[in-house]
């Protein structure tokens, strides 16, 4: 579903992607897991076309997006579902009003039925559907911006540190929401520096420095406390002193 090959890109004098390559299939979820600076928001604005790359290809659904061309760029979006770090939907409405009118915005034909069921899906409790969501918690928001993926029926689903400034019920939520939507053969790309994320959601993870994919590992492999010791090998915490002696 999602492809990269050779993907580079670079700001100024820092290598932000280095070669990047990634292979994502229906049903899969890859955790792209990197610390800060790895990479991370780099890919996933080269994915979304945001910005363009020195040298590299991506192909989303066997289609090679051209970022010179509009309609090259618009196929490949519509079958992407991007929720951002921080959800941005509209305050003052309601989570079905924001449905209605985000899916008049794409001209997603929906029915007001469908829109519910949409959120009945998520787990967003019935009671707060009709609520603004400034009322609402992050984790809230997040369901609402599932429930637009759901409606949009899309087929890759980016996802940019989703558990930040989660609490760890709202986090089992999540994680157990995008299992669902995996199972459904939804492609994923979980893009955190969360390790009980990737462990507990992820079936392949990257690990990411400096641009580049490090570790490959398929989270089936991986034995208790693997993850966090590649993770840390990566990042040079096994190897520093873990504490200073104050005198
Ligand atoms: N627009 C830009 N101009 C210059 N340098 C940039 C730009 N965007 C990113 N970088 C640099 O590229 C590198 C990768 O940044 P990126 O934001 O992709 O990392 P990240 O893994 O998403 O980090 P974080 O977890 O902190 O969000 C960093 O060194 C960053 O400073």
């Amino acid at each position: 579903m999602l492809v990269t090959k050779n993907l580079t890109k670079k700001f100024v004098n820092q290598m932000a992607v280095n070669n990047l390559s990634l292979n994502i299939q229906p049903g899969e979820i890859l955790c792209l897991l990197g610390s800060n600076g790895a990479g991370k928001s780099t890919t996933l604005n080269l994915i979304l076309s945001f910005i363009e790359a020195d040298s590299g290809e991506i192909f989303v659904d066997g289609n090679k997006i051209d970022i010179s061309k509009q309609t090259s760029v618009v196929e490949a979006r519509k079958k992407i579902a991007y929720l951002p770090e921080q959800v941005n939907l509209y305050e003052q409405f309601n989570a079905i009003e924001n449905l209605e009118y985000l899916t008049q915005l794409s001209e997603i034909n929906t029915s007001k039925e469908e829109i519910k069921q949409a959120l009945g899906q998520t787990g967003l409790y019935e009671k707060a559907w009709a609520q603004p969501l400034k009322q609402y918690s992050k984790g809230m928001k997040q369901k609402v911006g599932i429930a637009f993926s759901v409606l949009r029926k899309a087929k890759l689903l980016l996802l940019d540190e989703p558990t930040s400034g989660l609490d760890l019920t709202a986090t089992n939520e999540f994680i157990q929401l995008v299992k669902t939507l995996a199972n459904q053969d939804t492609a994923v790309l979980l893009v955190t520096h969360d390790l009980y994320c990737a462990e507990k959601l992820a079936t392949h993870i990257a690990i990411i420095d400096n641009g580049t994919v490090v570790d490959s590992l398929i989270a089936d492999d991986l034995s208790q406390g693997e993850l966090q010791k590649r993770y840390l090998d990566v990042i040079g915490v096994n190897s520093k002193p873990s504490h200073q002696v104050l005198n």
